[in-house]
């Protein structure tokens, strides 16, 4: 994230305007310091067209591999089908992009080593999740074991492929029901939409195949809520947290929240946490 614009703003560009990159478009468009939103990439610009102009500074308009040519930072905020088609061309050319659709970076983990070889780099935020400093910090160290349970409203787990294989009713449930144990990185395939933050954790610790987890259907919630328990040579800790569902109910309000904490980073003069 060296690159500025003759101002020294760093210019941000946000992939899909949706839940989360509506959020961190507004933002950006407040104002955060030292960064100017100034592309977008949208699936289609007629629907998007009036909060576009909305905005005091409306970003330009782009396909999606173009967004590295008009930024230093591309903001990932679309499905994970799209990931590799949005990150490639910004790494290659040497920016940094911000993943949320981190689920889908398992299958697509060569972009790593493209951004190495470019100079760019591959940022996943904490998310939907909370802790990953405390995961980052005991990782320098020896992680024993690092244990996720997610318990989600029904209609936050609808139309997962894990449901839909395994034919599993899960509109008429009336206790909660445990869908699936295994790897984080099973459950990134049975759950793209559903579980990035067990991604996130596993990448900020002992990796997709060492961190375990368990996915609840339960109609007793109303928020998605996460449980970490983590034991490491230098401590021992459990982490949770309740989110709310944002307008998109499989995506958590405060999962735009981090990126946008993220960002002001960038450039902030007091940082506070790893
Ligand atoms: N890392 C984390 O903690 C979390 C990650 N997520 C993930 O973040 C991603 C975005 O989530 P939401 O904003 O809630 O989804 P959303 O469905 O509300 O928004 C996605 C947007 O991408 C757009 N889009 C689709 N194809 C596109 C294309 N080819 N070009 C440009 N735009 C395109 C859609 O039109 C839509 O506006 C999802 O993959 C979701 O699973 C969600 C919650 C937490
Ligand atoms: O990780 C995800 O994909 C979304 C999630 O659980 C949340 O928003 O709480």
């Amino acid at each position: 994230m060296t690159e500025r614009k003759a101002s020294g703003e760093l210019r941000v560009a946000i992939a899909g305007l949706g839940s989360i990159g509506t959020k961190i478009a507004t933002a950006l468009d407040q104002g955060i310091e030292g960064l100017t939103l100034s592309a977008v990439a949208v699936r289609d610009p007629a629907k998007h067209q009036a909060f576009i102009s909305s905005l005091r500074r409306p970003p330009t308009i782009l396909p999606l591999d173009q967004l590295g040519e008009a930024a230093d930072i591309v903001v990932e905020c679309a499905p994970s089908s799209q990931l590799r088609a949005i990150v490639e061309p910004a790494v290659k050319r040497g920016r940094a992009a911000v993943v949320v659709s981190v689920g889908g970076l398992l299958d697509n983990f060569d972009l790593v080593d493209l951004a190495r070889a470019n100079g760019g780099r591959i940022i996943v935020p904490t998310g939907a999740l909370i802790g990953l400093d405390a995961v980052n910090a005991a990782a320098i160290g020896t992680i024993h074991s690092v244990k996720m349970v997610t318990r989600k409203p029904i209609d936050g787990l609808k139309g997962a492929p894990f449901i839909v294989q395994n034919n599993i009713d899960i509109d008429n449930l009336r206790e909660p029901l445990k869908l699936f144990e295994g790897t984080a990185r099973e459950a990134a395939k049975g759950f793209p939409a559903n579980v990035n933050v067990a991604v996130a954790l596993s990448l900020a610790g002992i990796g997709p195949d060492r961190t375990r987890m368990q996915v609840w259907a339960d109609p007793t919630v109303t928020r998605n809520v996460h449980r970490v328990d983590v034991e490491a040579d230098s401590a021992r800790f459990s982490m949770s947290i309740e989110n709310i569902p944002s307008e998109n109910p499989k995506t958590g309000i405060i999962t735009a929240l981090s990126v946008i904490a993220l960002l002001r980073k960038q450039r902030a003069t007091l940082c506070v946490g790893t």
